[in-house]
Order: structure tokens, then C-alpha cells, then sequence
């Protein structure tokens, strides 16, 4: 069986260089261009890619996706900064080459899926929940795509619960002392040198509280998800938001 063609843009990055080695390694797969900035996406058709795995900045994504999509070559997204707008966008595009594939998934790894699916399940039984995201100081971004992604999850899972809005009577002295608020869910940011990529799920009710956590402790964590998304988006049409959606969860 032929390998399947796979390209990397952002690929001496932190987790776009763990990519490389990843899908070098895979043995259904054939690395055929490996873009860092600077680098012609020409390459992409010259070398026959039919994936592209782009793990680059919320600059320079939507760039490189109209790129792809025009070129009919399907793509898996980990970098952050998505809105609706940017989604619309990226719709339209697909809706011009409807055979064409983009998956966009805010965490690759599987306990963060987890995370989410159990955050989700939990919320409406609870009066509070509020998200802390810790991450290393480099990351450009915050809050991070996973814990704005699980914030809208458990509001849309408590909204269709009817659960009540939030207690809270608190008044702050200062800008940002509460966090960010994504759909009426706090999210909290920490930067800390020593950390990768971690998240809690705070969750209080009546005399207890529940804490679920997941500690990605190495790029490899995100490395499994990335080569399914690769196998499973050249055979899904249309945009994929959310590895979950390539995952038997139920
Ligand atoms: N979904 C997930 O599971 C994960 C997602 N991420 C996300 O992936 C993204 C990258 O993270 P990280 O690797 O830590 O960041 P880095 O800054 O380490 O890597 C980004 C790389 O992309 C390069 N780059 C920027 N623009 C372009 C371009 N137009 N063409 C080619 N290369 C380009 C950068 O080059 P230069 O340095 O010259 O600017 C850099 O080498 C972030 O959005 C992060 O949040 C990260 C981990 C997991
Ligand atoms: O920048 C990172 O490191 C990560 N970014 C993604 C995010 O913003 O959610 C995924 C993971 O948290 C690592």
C-alpha cells in the first residue's frame, strides 16, 4: 500500500520538530516537505503532499490553509487563535473544494479529549466550574485554545441543562483579578518556566468540589493524535472542529 504524503509547516518548532520526527517515524507515512517560515508553499504541490500538519503561529494560519484548501490538500491544524470569524472563513474556502479535509483540533492528546468530554459531563451537576490553563512562558497565546475550547463546551453543556448562572458576588479591585470570561466560564492563565502544558477543571458544589487535571509533560503527548488526524482527515470532507470527532468516545 502507498504511504500516505505528509507535510509539515512550522516544522522547527516546538511541537511542529516533535511532528517531523513523529511522522518520519510513522511507517505509513512519507515526510515530503518539512516548512519553516520563509519556506515557498509551492513545495507542497511540487512534493505531491496530500496532508499538511500546520503547527504554526494565529499569524500565519490562515494564510497557509487558503493555500491548501485552493490546492485541494487536506490539513491538520494544531495552531490556536480561532474565532467564528476565522471559521467562516475557513468554511467558505472548503465550500469552493468540497473533497478537501481540514481538521482543527484545539489539544491533540488524549487526555485532554478526556478532559473536555468529562468537564462537559460534570458542569450541570455543579454550581461553579472555572478553568486554570498553566503552559511554559513561550507560548504566545492565552488564554490557551484547549481551556477556551472547554469553557465553551461546559457553557453549551449547562446551557442545554438549564443549569443556573454562576454564583458570584464578587466586585474587583483589579482588571483581570477573576480571569477571562469565555461564554460566562472563567478561565485563568498561569505562565510558569518548568511547566509544558496542563490544565484543571475546578468544579464546586454544595460541601465539595471536584478537580479534574491533565498534565501534558512532553511534546509526544500531542504526537499519536496528530498521525490519526493525518490517517482520518483525507477520507472526512469539510471541516472537523475537535480530534474528539476521530475518537469512539461513546
Ligand atoms: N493542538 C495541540 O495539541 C497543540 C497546539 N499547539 C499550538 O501550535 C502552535 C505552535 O506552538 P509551538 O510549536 O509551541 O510554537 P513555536 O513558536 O515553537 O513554533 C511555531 C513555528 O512556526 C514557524 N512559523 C511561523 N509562521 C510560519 C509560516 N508562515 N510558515 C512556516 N513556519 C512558520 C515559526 O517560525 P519563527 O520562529 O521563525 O517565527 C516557528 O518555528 C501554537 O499555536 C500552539 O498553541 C502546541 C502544542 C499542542
Ligand atoms: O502552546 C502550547 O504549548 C499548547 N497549545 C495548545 C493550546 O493553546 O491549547 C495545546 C496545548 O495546550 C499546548
Amino acid at each position: 500500500m502507498s504511504k500516505l504524503r505528509v507535510a509539515v509547516i512550522g516544522a522547527k518548532g516546538r511541537i511542529g520538530s516533535e511532528a517531523v520526527r513523529a511522522v518520519e517515524a510513522a511507517d505509513d507515512m512519507e515526510l515530503v516537505a518539512a516548512l519553516g517560515r520563509g519556506d515557498k508553499l509551492e513545495a507542497l504541490v511540487e512534493t505531491g503532499a496530500q496532508v499538511v500538519v500546520e503547527l504554526t503561529t494565529p499569524g500565519s494560519v490562515m494564510g497557509n490553509l487558503d493555500f491548501c484548501v485552493r490546492h485541494g490538500i487536506h490539513a491538520v491544524v494544531g495552531t490556536t487563535g480561532w474565532t467564528d470569524e476565522r471559521l467562516a472563513q475557513l468554511r467558505t474556502w472548503l465550500d469552493a473544494s468540497p473533497e478537501t479535509g481540514v481538521l482543527i483540533a484545539p489539544n491533540f492528546s488524549i487526555g485532554a479529549v478526556l478532559t473536555m468530554k468529562f468537564a462537559q459531563l460534570a458542569a450541570p451537576y455543579f454550581d461553579s466550574v472555572e478553568v486554570v490553563e498553566l503552559h511554559h512562558p513561550h507560548k504566545a497565546d492565552a488564554p490557551s485554545g484547549t481551556a477556551t475550547r472547554t469553557a465553551q463546551l461546559i457553557a453549551a453543556a449547562r446551557e442545554r441543562a438549564g443549569s443556573a448562572p454562576q454564583p458570584d458576588a464578587t466586585e474587583t479591585a483589579l482588571d483581570g483579578a477573576r480571569g477571562a470570561d469565555v461564554d460566562g466560564v472563567r478561565v485563568h492563565a498561569v505562565r510558569l518556566n518548568g511547566l509544558l502544558a496542563h490544565q484543571e477543571v475546578l468544579l464546586g458544589g454544595e460541601g465539595e468540589t471536584l478537580t479534574l487535571r491533565h498534565d501534558s509533560l512532553h511534546h509526544s503527548s500531542f504526537m499519536p493524535g496528530i498521525l490519526l488526524g493525518a490517517r482520518r482527515v483525507v477520507e472526512t470532507p469539510g471541516l472537523t472542529f475537535g480530534l474528539e470527532h476521530f475518537l469512539d468516545l461513546d
